[in-house]
């Protein structure tokens, strides 16, 4: 479908076109970036409210700041939709996230304004002050470095180790904070109890808008010069000291709240902060989800809504007339509930993930046993160890890429001092239109060398909840990871009866004689697929669920190498370190000689789109697999004419 922008926007094709019109011509730019988004998301898919959301502050940004030789840091990168558009991408917006097509967040490879690759947060004020350390050595003096960063991704420890040294790095270096009181789901935790009562303190504000409004007295120009703005700084520390200023004490120079969404303040504000130098944050106050109404009153629907109709609102869901497999989430967060009334001493813990991950239904359920401790994975694992000295079964769940913030934890503190924590980590796999940021492809590989880890995949929601009934079983007492996809699992009927699965145990799923492929996880469906495309071909493939990396099924797999010569291993992780490989360090350690194919994500980076796409490229769906086999048994196939 055609989308066309509106008459101002058609003409902006860089910020130097942007820069052409007059600021009061900002605004309706602004409604015609907004309507754009609105069009192409609601057909396309993709992040919707963050971007609705600073639609003025990017407007203001690349208005007044000379991108991209001034540095533009964009924290995550789900809101960077405008950014992108304004940047030389309006016409091929619409390819955001599909394969081959944009990514949905900034890349460097992609454009020159996109200044640092992101999709996980708070990574923007340490990457914008190395950049500015790095401008301050080579002598670039105007050079300006900005970091903006949301009040979800500012509860992240990486953010406040970046503050720590900013306020003393006497780099030129703007931290704008986009304070809209939303992570995807509502912002937790003190900090954002803090930044609400600075935002409402009636002191603070009044005394703010009589300084505002003095300073907007000044003929243009001579507005909020160093003196002014030191002025300006004096009085506010009046009110808000800097022991109780949070940033000021950390010896950042505060300015703000101001309204996000008005755009003439912004500019003038932002022209002011170009002329001071040093580390300074400016704190804006904006709504997630502006200006589409149904987007501002539930932010977390609309964070990512799918395909919806712009007009009704209406989300679009596939339409089934069969009752269809639950998302393995879901299996996640009502199992959880079930086990925890049967165990008092479960809890769960996301970080930043309730809806994600369906923690939400226990946080619900039973809020003094589940907690969303914010965009915080070290804390969520540390604090899931604490909680296991004290006797607490913690379900710590966690998507799969973001667990890699939190490996020094889940070795420091939960491997070595063997914890039973439960790890369950979601979106196991390529993710799909999220792509390589958020793959969750290495879990396996870095977890695999850890000693006193059980690491297990279900193939399906059965396994998936007997996995969960065993890991919090009392008589296991080491951590024990979960690992499983994004999406659907495939039994529509999933609510059977607990079961046991005895610890390092697999399964065979098919017998045959030609050859053995063995599977861990949900790609087991795959496999399951391809044999029906072998058996057509006259074929005998064996099939094996392994269900555990670690420990692996010794006995079974003595019995398939004493059997086969031909064996296939499949996966949906990094093929380097992954269970194919452990499949080989077995026979490597037992002499057995057979031929192997590893089938999984190959060593390199994997791109966007839709994961049967991406399934299809690394080799391992059903096609792939059957091909392989077809290949490693073409002696065997009979060619008929
Ligand atoms: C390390 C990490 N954990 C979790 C996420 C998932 N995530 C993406 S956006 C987001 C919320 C960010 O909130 P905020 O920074 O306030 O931005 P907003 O969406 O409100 O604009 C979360 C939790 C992530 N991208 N990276
Ligand atoms: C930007 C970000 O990190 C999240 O919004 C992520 O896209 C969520 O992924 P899911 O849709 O798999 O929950
Ligand atoms: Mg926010």
């Amino acid at each position: 479908m055609n989308i066309t922008p509106g008459p101002l926007l058609g003409k902006i094709e860089t910020p130097t076109d942007l820069r052409k019109l007059s600021k009061e011509q900002l605004h309706e730019v602004s409604e015609e970036l907004r309507q754009f988004i609105i069009d192409v998301v609601s057909v396309h898919g993709g992040h919707f409210a963050a971007s609705l959301g600073v639609i003025e502050l990017t407007v203001a940004l690349h208005y007044v700041f000379n991108t991209p030789y001034d540095q533009l840091v964009w924290d995550v990168g789900h809101q960077a939709y405008g950014h992108k558009i304004l940047t030389g991408r309006r016409d091929v917006f619409h390819t955001n996230r599909k394969y081959k097509g944009l990514s949905g967040f900034p890349k460097r490879d992609e454009s020159p304004y996109d200044t640092f690759g992101v999709g996980h947060s708070s990574t923007s004020i340490s990457a914008a002050l190395g950049m500015a350390i790095a401008s301050k050595y080579k002598g670039e003096a105007d050079r300006q470095h900005i970091a903006v960063i949301g009040d979800g991704a500012m509860t992240a420890g990486m953010a406040f180790e970046a503050l720590n040294h900013a306020g003393v790095a006497n780099a030129n270096v703007l931290i704008i904070l986009n304070d809209n009181c939303m992570s995807i789901d509502p912002n937790v935790g003190a900090l954002k109890e803090y930044l609400t009562d600075i935002t409402t303190s009636p002191t603070y504000n009044k005394l703010r808008d009589d300084v505002w409004h003095m300073l907007g007295k000044l003929p243009i120009g001579k507005r909020f010069t160093r003196d002014m703005a030191s002025k300006l700084e004096a009085s506010l520390k009046g009110v808000v000291s800097s022991s109780s200023n949070l940033f000021e004490a950390l010896k950042l120079r505060y300015f703000g709240p101001i309204d996000g969404h008005n755009i003439i303040k912004l500019v003038d504000t932002l022209q002011d902060l170009k002329d001071i130098p040093g580390p300074k944050l400016l704190h804006i106050v904006t709504t997630k989800g502006k200006g589409y109404a149904l987007a501002e009153k539930d932010q977390t629907t609309w964070h990512a809504p799918g395909l919806f109709d712009k007009i009704t609102g209406e989300i679009f869901k596939k339409v089934v007339e069969t009752p269809q497999p639950p998302k393995y989430q879901d299996v996640f967060g009502h199992t959880l509930i079930e086990l925890a009334e049967l165990n008092k001493t479960i809890m769960g813990i996301t970080p930043a993930m309730p809806s994600g991950s369906s923690l939400k239904f226990m946080m619900e359920q039973m809020p003094d046993r589940a907690f969303d401790v914010g965009i915080c994975e070290q804390h969520a694992v540390t604090l899931s160890a604490g909680l296991a000295t004290q006797g607490m079964r913690v379900f710590c769940n966690i998507y799969s890429s973001f667990f890699q913030r939190a490996y020094d934890q889940a070795l420091h503190d939960v491997a070595i001092q063997k914890l039973p924590v439960v790890f369950c980590l979601d979106r196991a796999g390529v993710v799909g239109e999220d792509g390589p940021t958020h793959h969750g492809a290495y879990d396996i590989a870095y977890m695999r060398c850890v000693p006193n880890v059980i690491i297990s995949a279900p193939m399906n929601e059965e396994e998936m909840r007997n996995l969960m009934y065993t890991a919090q079983l009392p008589t296991m007492q080491q951590p024990f990871v979960i690992r499983y996809p994004r999406g659907q699992g495939v039994m529509p009927e999933w609510r059977q009866p607990f079961k046991e699965i005895k610890i390092g145990t697999g399964r065979k799923i098919r017998s045959g004689k030609d050859i053995a492929i063995l599977s861990l996880g949900h790609p087991g469906n795959f496999v399951t697929e391809a044999c029906k495309e072998l058996l057509a071909d006259g074929l005998q493939p064996a099939h094996y669920d392994m269900r555990f990396v670690k420990p692996l099924d010794e006995a079974l797999l003595h019995e398939i190498f004493s059997e086969f010569d031909k064996v296939i291993t499949v996966e949906d992780a990094a093929i380097t370190g992954g269970f194919g490989s452990a499949i080989l360090e077995f026979m490597a350690q037992h002499g057995y000689k057979a031929s192997v194919r590893i089938l999984g994500i190959p060593d390199r980076i994997i791109e966007h789109g839709k994961p049967e796409d991406l399934h299809r490229e690394c080799g391992y769906d059903a096609t792939g697999i059957a091909k392989v086999a077809r290949e490693m048994l073409k002696d065997k196939i009979t060619v008929t004419a």
